[in-house]
């Protein structure tokens, strides 16, 4: 069986795609990081809003198939991960970005690695770099937490293994309910050894924020991702006739979104919904779940009865081969 770190093994990144800037030295935003077409930076906020759902709400089931299928992306209210778990969690995090550079650097993503300190793995693609910096764990960060602080790691692994858990389980709890709603069988939901991976990220304090961008347009590779994002907003959808829209973070709510993988399963009746970070004055941070099936799991789109498979069927492993090398296009490779 085949991990999440093994698939992205095959393509390696250089050492100039992986280090971040020294945020804590750099007072001006660099040639480097400054984006073009800044002007659609500029937030409006003349737009429908992202449904919010409350997850005890009896009509749940159809609530979140129907912003699974519109917008691809919902907020959760009353998820049923305990406020003091999102709040240890954000404090650990901000704990970890506010080391000095030189003690973050040790913990480096390995080129050819999936887990530890350094940019976006979408990085490659772009002719501008993000003001971004960011964590992966998967499973248990203790090597890594180990280096960071010798004496005083546990807090931090305790915090974010149990973080894991609870969104693995919440995960689990709304692929059932958005299989249910797309009367996608229960079969599929037959992973014994689904793969999540916890992205920490950090979008420091930015002295031009309409100049800069934290992340670039992306779709996520994975089934479901279950995003906190702190108080600063940021984070933006891309809904089709609309444009950007802006999610405004409501405290204690978490930010669900559909990756390229349900986009898949479903037949593409879920959108894996394009979002991007815009930057502000002030620190903002987000921690990420992506929650995906197995590796090896073959994904077969199940389609409405009437309607052909729109697309072939493919291995998350095999996906992420092709995503690694042609980043949005990578669906137009498996289109039917
Ligand atoms: C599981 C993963 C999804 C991710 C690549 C990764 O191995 C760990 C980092 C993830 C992340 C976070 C920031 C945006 C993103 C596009 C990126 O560059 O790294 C996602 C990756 C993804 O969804 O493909
Ligand atoms: O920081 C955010 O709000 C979004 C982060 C994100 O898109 C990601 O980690 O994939
Ligand atoms: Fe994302």
């Amino acid at each position: 069986m085949s991990t999440l770190s093994e698939a992205y093994r095959d393509f390696p990144l250089h050492l100039h795609h992986i280090i971040p800037l020294d945020f804590n030295s750099t007072r001006a935003v660099p040639e480097s990081h400054i984006w073009p077409n800044s002007d659609d930076l500029i937030s409006s906020h003349d737009h429908p809003s992202l449904p919010v759902i409350d997850l005890n709400d009896p009509q749940v089931t159809q609530l979140i198939g129907h912003a699974c299928e519109t917008w691809g992306a919902f907020q959760l209210v009353n998820h049923g991960i305990p406020l003091n778990l999102l709040k240890d969690a954000e404090s650990e995090t901000r704990r970890l970005f506010s080391l000095p550079t030189r003690q973050k650097l040790k913990v480096l993503r390995a080129p050819g690695g999936t887990t530890g300190y350094g940019i976006a793995r979408i990085t490659p693609f772009f002719a501008k770099y993000m003001w971004h910096e960011g964590f992966t764990i998967i499973g248990s960060p203790f090597d890594h937490a180990k280096q960071l602080w010798p004496h005083d790691h546990a807090q931090f692994c305790d915090v974010m293994e149990n973080y894991q858990k609870k969104m693995r389980i919440l995960a689990e709890r709304l692929t059932k309910l958005i299989f249910e709603s797309l009367e996608i069988s229960e079969e599929e939901l037959i992973w014994v050894d689904s793969t999540t991976a916890l992205q920490l990220n950090s979008y420091p304090s930015c002295p031009d924020p309409n100049r800069a961008l934290g992340l670039a347009p992306h779709t996520d590779t994975s089934m479901l991702t279950i995003l906190h994002q702190s108080s600063i907003s940021g984070l933006q959808i891309f809904k089709e006739g609309v444009g950007w829209v802006s999610v405004m973070p409501i405290a204690d709510a978490l930010v669900v979104n559909v990756g390229d993988l349900l986009h898949i399963l479903s037949n593409a009746r879920c959108p894996n919904v394009l979002h991007r970070v815009l930057v502000r004055e002030r620190h903002r941070l987000s921690m990420a779940v992506f929650y995906c099936p197995p590796m090896d799991f073959n994904l077969v789109p199940v389609a409405k009865s009437g309607q052909a498979p729109k697309y072939r069927s493919v291995t998350e492993k095999e996906f992420i081969s092709i995503k690694a090398k042609h980043l949005e296009k990578a669906l137009s490779f498996i289109k039917l």
